[in-house]
């Protein structure tokens, strides 16, 4: 009784001092070393009394200009931007916009970071996916300054050495690729590298971590897409991709000494593809704290939709074992949707877990996957379905057919494949036996997706729920009735589950963690909303969302006895706090962009 109230009572301090974080920022340069610094500029923004301090009087015009007033003159170029370009094609005016967020970020990161937390859902789209694909296919064209780091294949044997060119003493979250998948664009190589950074920047916006302490990188091990390989712009290893050990082995070199450097940094892969995903993901998910975003954060994200769709037909959620759920695409994503949503149902603790795979249909570019399947992929495996057991689905039936024959309550792509769900197959579920089919298009970037929303409620009917991985806007169904579009993103879950982790201060991200991430997104809706369509939450909330999300993670963790503690917070403290008390913690450690007084020091 005295040990808890002793930590109850210094969580209280530790409270009192998160709140007042935002105290000075040393800084071990001056003059116009600082000015050209990102993480400490603050160009006219500067007091007079700071300028003195940091050598920079006469390196600016006189007059200083709050941050308010910067901030509203940024909005106002960017708002007569889209007015200037108003009629342009779609990707001109994309680009634009995303350069000159760029610029701001490559100048003063406080400012850049405010306009994006203030104006995410604006802004989400240009940094994230879908505009984040067209960089990437840009990149070479693009490329002014670099962010983050590059380690590629010729740099086998330095890595221990080259991860302290990073100027930062401490990094917490890594984001990671080696551009073999970027989202349905296939390999684009050392060009992936705009990932990690709008996967980082949401980290930051909607996860509060600082960014100085992030880092994205580029796994570079070559590249097998002959159009860049031609391309003289290409800036990656002019070389064929590395394979099986020589692969693995460039990948254990850069993890073993980003954990030398920074033993408690949290590494996110992303858009790997699928063999190495799934390779990486068991070879360190026990060694290192790190998950796999396209195969976990999808995963809990799907859930958290999937559940919704039970709910959005009046079911309790203890129905979702009599889904019918057909998934289009059999990669890293879809295959890893399957396999939460089956530890799910286990965890349901139904008695029809042993029938628990009869309800899935998986659907990959050789069509339905049965144990007929040659060279039958072990991830897949236990989703194959008997051939012949419903009349006429055999190996390799078409969408179409398993979508006529099945009438699934759910269809979810994740196959990359633009506007698979076609006329046809979006038709055919309106024989769905749900009520209220739901159809999820999660591929990105748009062009990619399954299906666009208007074409869903347009051929499916103006009763299914809808999701997409990138933004839709919402479909006018005539009579004043709206087309509700949800965002099933991972970006609903990563930041929260990295930001949980940090502060958990667990070695090892698991499985508990994971469903505990996609069960707090899940009952984040309220019935009200589900009743509207409403699966996901507005963007515009990413913020507290993600404090949720990390909460839940952090509890769970303490439940796994796996908590360690962060900081000034040490486990024990963290095994005393109540549910809300963990939220104010999450809450109160998040980073937020207010200019800060610079002190300098040699
Ligand atoms: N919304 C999200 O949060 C989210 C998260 C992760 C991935 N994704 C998207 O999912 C897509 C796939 O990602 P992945 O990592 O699984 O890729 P992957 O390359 O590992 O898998 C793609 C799968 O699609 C199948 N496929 C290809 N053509 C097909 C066709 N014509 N019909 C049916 N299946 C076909 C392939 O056989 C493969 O099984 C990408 O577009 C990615 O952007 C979205
Ligand atoms: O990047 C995204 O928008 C989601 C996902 O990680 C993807 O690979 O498509
Ligand atoms: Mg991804």
């Amino acid at each position: 009784m005295w040990r808890l109230a002793r930590a109850a009572a210094k969580f209280r301090q530790i409270r009192r001092f998160s709140a007042a974080v935002s105290g000075p920022c040393i800084v071990h340069k001056r003059g116009t070393d600082i000015l050209h610094d990102p993480w400490f500029n603050k160009d006219t923004g500067f007091p007079l009394t700071e300028r003195d301090r940091l050598g920079l009087r006469g390196l600016l015009p006189p007059r200083v200009i709050s941050f308010e007033q910067q901030y509203d003159r940024f909005m106002e170029s960017f708002r007569s931007l889209e007015n200037n370009t108003r009629g342009e094609p779609s990707n001109v005016v994309a680009l634009a916009k995303w350069r000159i967020l760029n610029r701001l970020h490559d100048r003063n990161e406080t400012l850049y970071y405010r306009v994006l937390i203030d104006n995410i859902k604006d802004f989400a789209p240009i940094i994230y996916t879908p505009t984040v694909g067209l960089v990437c296919q840009n990149y070479g064209g693009l490329f002014r300054r670099p962010r983050g780091m590059y380690f590629s294949a010729k740099d086998k044997g330095e890595m221990m050495s080259m991860i302290y060119n990073w100027p930062a003493e401490k990094v917490d979250m890594i984001v990671l690729t080696d551009g073999s998948r970027i989202l349905g664009l296939g390999d684009l190589g050392v060009q992936g590298i705009g990932i990690p950074i709008g996967k980082l920047d949401m980290y930051v916006a909607a996860a509060g971590i600082n960014p100085q302490r992030i880092l994205p990188v580029m796994l570079d091990v070559g590249i097998n897409n002959e159009k860049l390989l031609g391309d003289s712009l290409y800036l990656g290893l002019r070389q064929p991709r590395l394979e099986g050990d020589e692969y693995l082995s460039v990948v254990d070199e850069f993890m073993e000494a980003v954990y030398a450097r920074w033993p408690k940094a949290i590494v996110q892969f992303e858009d790997f593809q699928m063999k190495w995903a799934f390779e990486t993901l068991q070879r360190y998910r026990r060694k290192f704290c790190m998950f796999n975003d396209d195969v976990q954060g999808t995963a809990g994200v799907a859930l958290a939709g999937l559940l919704g769709a039970v709910r959005a037909q009046g079911r309790p959620i203890e129905d979702f074992v009599k889904q019918k759920i057909v998934v289009v695409g059999a990669g890293s994503a879809g295959i890893g949707v399957l396999n939460m949503a089956k530890q799910a149902i286990s965890m349901m603790g139904s008695h029809e877990n042993s029938a628990a795979n009869n309800q899935f249909w998986l659907i990959d570019k050789f069509g339905l996957i049965t144990s007929d399947r040659k060279d039958l992929d072990p991830a897949a495996a236990p989703f194959a379905r008997n051939p012949g057991e419903i009349e006429g689905l055999n190996e390799g039936a078409t969408l179409l057919q398993v979508v006529k024959k099945v009438k699934p309550h759910v269809l979810l792509g994740l196959s990359g494949v633009g506007g698979i769900f076609n006329e046809e197959v979006l038709k055919a579920m309106k024989d769905s036996d749900s009520p209220r089919p739901a159809i999820f298009a999660m591929s990105n970037p748009t062009m990619n997706a399954e299906c666009t929303a208007e074409e869903a409620f347009r051929h499916a009917g103006p009763n299914i729920v809808f999701a997409s991985g990138s933004p839709f806007e919402h479909v006018d169904l005539g009579d004043g009735k709206v087309g509700r579009v949800n965002q099933a993103n991972n970006m609903y879950l990563f930041p929260g589950i990295g930001l949980g982790t940090l502060l958990c201060g667990a070695h090892f991200i698991t499985d508990g963690m994971l469903q505990a991430a996609a069960k707090c997104l899940a009952s984040y809706i309220t019935e009200e909303e589900i009743q509207k369509g409403i699966l996901f939450p507005s963007i515009s909330s990413i913020r507290h969302i993600t404090t949720q999300v990390a909460a839940a993670v952090v509890r769970a963790a303490v439940e796994e006895e796996l908590a360690e503690g962060h900081g000034e917070v040490g486990s024990k403290e963290l095994t005393h706090m109540s549910e809300e008390e963990t939220v104010e913690y999450v809450a109160g450690s998040m980073w937020y962009p207010v200019y800060t007084p610079l002190v300098h020091e040699k």
